[in-house]
């Protein structure tokens, strides 16, 4: 429609948060769109207006052909009639038309994939520990699933409240003009149908909250089972996840019957209402009619009317106990979208100016909520350009202490800086952006090996992005992958989370994807863990080279990664407990000599399970 405009899907969101209050939130994501809502208002109104003219229509024709002088009657009426025929014939379809395209075009696919992009913009700039909380199936869901409820509210109350509503007060207005004792009945009806709403509403919005609570905890199941279908058909274990799906599925199944239980209550009180309501008015016409107070046009006119109302109510408490289901479902899923967000990053903050890689932890206190501290006072300093490995037990705290550089978790106490700058007074985008992280969770975006790699660098050409993979030794795999479309080498779609590839492949797409980042700082976590021996060594060796003018900090379990570090911690509990050079440590004879020694006792060397875990 020309005079009015579809929403800019992805335009920037509101700045302004969500409210955590139900109506705020609705109103966050509506208020966007109030003219397309005014138009579909002013339209319900003009179709509740034109369906209480088909039965004053109905009315006029009976009066008309009951008059005993037909051409009389026909000369005297064809204007009445010709009019309402128009509005019938040609306005009333026009006003359809119009309701038909704001819902069909501008409401369904526009407002609901802008209300989309925004809950998807919220929740993806949410910090880390916010995913680590939750399931990925989960937060899609809601994603998906509330920005839909919110805009079948939206046009349930319009299309159902409203209309009914409207027509209500037409027909008032046109039994009144009869008689104002045509209006008792539908008096009464609304008295109540407001009465069955007030009963039923809290238990159908108690019920229905319930059930999109149990939908949403058979959902996390399912994606519980698929997530980690790998274990299931390892151990054989199909078993073990059909009881927790069984469990969910069942209890599902029984919060969905009772809400169904209130739902057939309701209709059947209402069905009842309905019959009063047309004998009541069928009585009160012929009563008035017998005493001569009202036309038989007026008769016939009644009785359409009220039956449109008792239709209609059908249909709007079935709508109604929709609108109370969505609002559960929005109640829950706003859980996710209008969840405060514990992100200490300034996205206006200035930049991190780093050029050399000196990167000291002063003192620094950290601990998960509700869990012991796992630093406390601790302190440790890089030199730029050094090599640093990192060893220790299994929840040492090493991962820990990388997510606290990074930011992906913040700091309590003390500083962390880099050349100089605290890292909480910059943005951690900028932050990020000047360290290069591989990790031991190899996952990759289902798309294209380019697009992968293009994260590190994102106009990184081609001829840079293969020169990458010859010194990761990765473009031999490359040349020779092909996807089932036919696409091979950088066009081609490696699978969800890089499932198509092996765990050493994707691997070093990831140390690529970390090489052609041009950083001062590289954090090697497990980096290398996935790759046997022979192309560890291999790596390791170019890696010496790509990385020299580096800082280098590398995580590893496997101690013959760590072997040409400059200097390797142990820490243990948050602490350091030994540090120095491979040599150093060994004359140590400490816990890294042990460790050293039960790990090149073993026959080969390419056993990943370190002795440490
Ligand atoms: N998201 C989290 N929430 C709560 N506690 C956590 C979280 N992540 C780690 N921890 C706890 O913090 C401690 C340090 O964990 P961290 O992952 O840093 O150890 P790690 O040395 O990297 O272990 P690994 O070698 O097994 O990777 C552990 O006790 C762990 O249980």
């Amino acid at each position: 429609m020309v005079w009015l405009r579809r929403p800019v899907i992805t335009a920037p969101p509101p700045p302004a948060v969500p409210p955590a209050s139900l109506f705020g939130f609705c109103y966050y994501f509506l208020a966007e769109h109030r003219t397309i809502f005014l138009w579909l208002f002013l339209c319900g109104l003009g179709v509740a207006c034109a369906d209480a003219l088909v039965a004053v229509f109905i009315g006029k024709m009976v009066g008309f052909v009951g008059q005993a002088d037909r051409w009389a009657a026909w000369h005297e009426r064809w204007p009445v009639l010709l009019i309402l025929l128009l509005v019938i014939g040609l306005v009333r379809p026009f006003v359809i038309w119009i309701d038909l395209r704001l819902r069909n075009a501008f409401l369904i696919p526009g407002v609901t994939s802008r209300m989309r992009w925004i809950s998807y913009w919220r929740v993806t700039r949410q910090s880390w520990s916010f995913f680590q909380g939750d399931s990925p199936g989960r937060l899609a869901h809601w994603v998906m699933q509330t920005p839909g409820a919110l805009r079948e509210v939206a046009e349930a109350t319009i299309r159902a409240v409203w209309y009914l509503s409207m027509y209500g007060l037409m027909s008032m207005v046109l039994l009144g003009s009869a008689d104002w004792r045509l209006t008792l009945p539908v008096l009464a009806w609304f008295a109540g149908f407001a009465l069955l709403l007030r009963a039923f509403v809290p238990r159908l919005r108690s019920r229905a909250d319930e059930n999109a609570e149990r939908y949403s905890r058979l959902m996390a199941e399912l994606v519980d089972a698929y997530g980690n279908i790998l274990t299931v058909k390892l151990f054989g274990v199909a078993a073990t996840v059909d009881g927790p799906v069984r469990k969910a599925l069942l209890a599902h199944d029984d919060a969905q019957a009772r809400h169904m239980e209130i739902v057939t209550g309701f209709m059947t009180r209402l069905t009842l209402l309905n019959t009063m309501l047309l004998l009541g008015t069928a009585a009160i016409g012929a009563f008035l009619w017998l005493h001569q107070a009202i036309s038989a046009e007026a008769v016939a006119m009644a009785l359409p009317l009220v039956w449109q109302v008792a239709n209609t109510g059908g249909w709007v408490a079935w709508e109604v106990a929709g609108i109370y289901q969505n609002l559960g479902e929005i109640r829950q899923g706003m859980s996710v979208i209008a969840a405060p967000n514990d992100r200490t990053d300034d996205d206006a903050a200035p930049s991190l100016e780093a050029k050399r890689g000196r990167v000291a932890f002063d003192r620094i206190s950290f601990g998960y909520a509700n869990r012991p501290p796992v630093f406390q006072n601790f302190s440790l300093d890089i030199a730029p350009g050094e090599k640093l490995g990192i060893v220790g037990r299994s929840g040492a705290g090493k991962s820990t202490l990388v997510a606290l550089l990074l930011r992906l978790v913040d700091i309590q106490s003390g500083t962390i800086r880099i050349d100089g700058q605290d890292i909480q007074t910059v943005s951690a985008e900028s932050l990020r952006a000047r360290i290069g992280v591989v990790t031991q969770d190899v996952s990759l975006f289902h798309r294209s090996i380019r697009d992968n790699l293009l994260c590190g660098k994102p106009d990184a050409s081609d001829a840079e992005l293969l020169d990458a993979l010859d010194r990761a030794q990765a473009s031999a795999f490359v040349a020779a992958i092909k996807d089932e479309d036919g696409h091979g080498g950088l066009d081609a779609i490696v699978g969800e989370r890089g499932g198509k590839l092996s765990g050493g492949q994707r691997q070093r797409l990831m140390l690529v994807r970390a090489l052609i980042k041009d950083v001062p700082i590289v954090i090697l976590d497990e980096a290398t863990s996935a790759l046997d021996s022979e192309a560890e060594q291999a790596i390791g060796a170019e890696l010496d080279t790509l990385l020299a003018d580096k800082t280098v900090i590398s995580i590893a379990h496997r101690l013959s990664a760590l072997v040409r570090m400059d200097r390797i911690l142990v820490i243990d509990e948050g602490r350091v407990i030994e540090q120095g050079t491979h040599s150093g440590l060994l004359s140590q004879n400490g816990l890294y000599a042990r460790l050293w020694r039960q790990q090149t006792a073993m026959s080969h060397d390419d056993v990943t399970l370190s002795p440490i875990n």
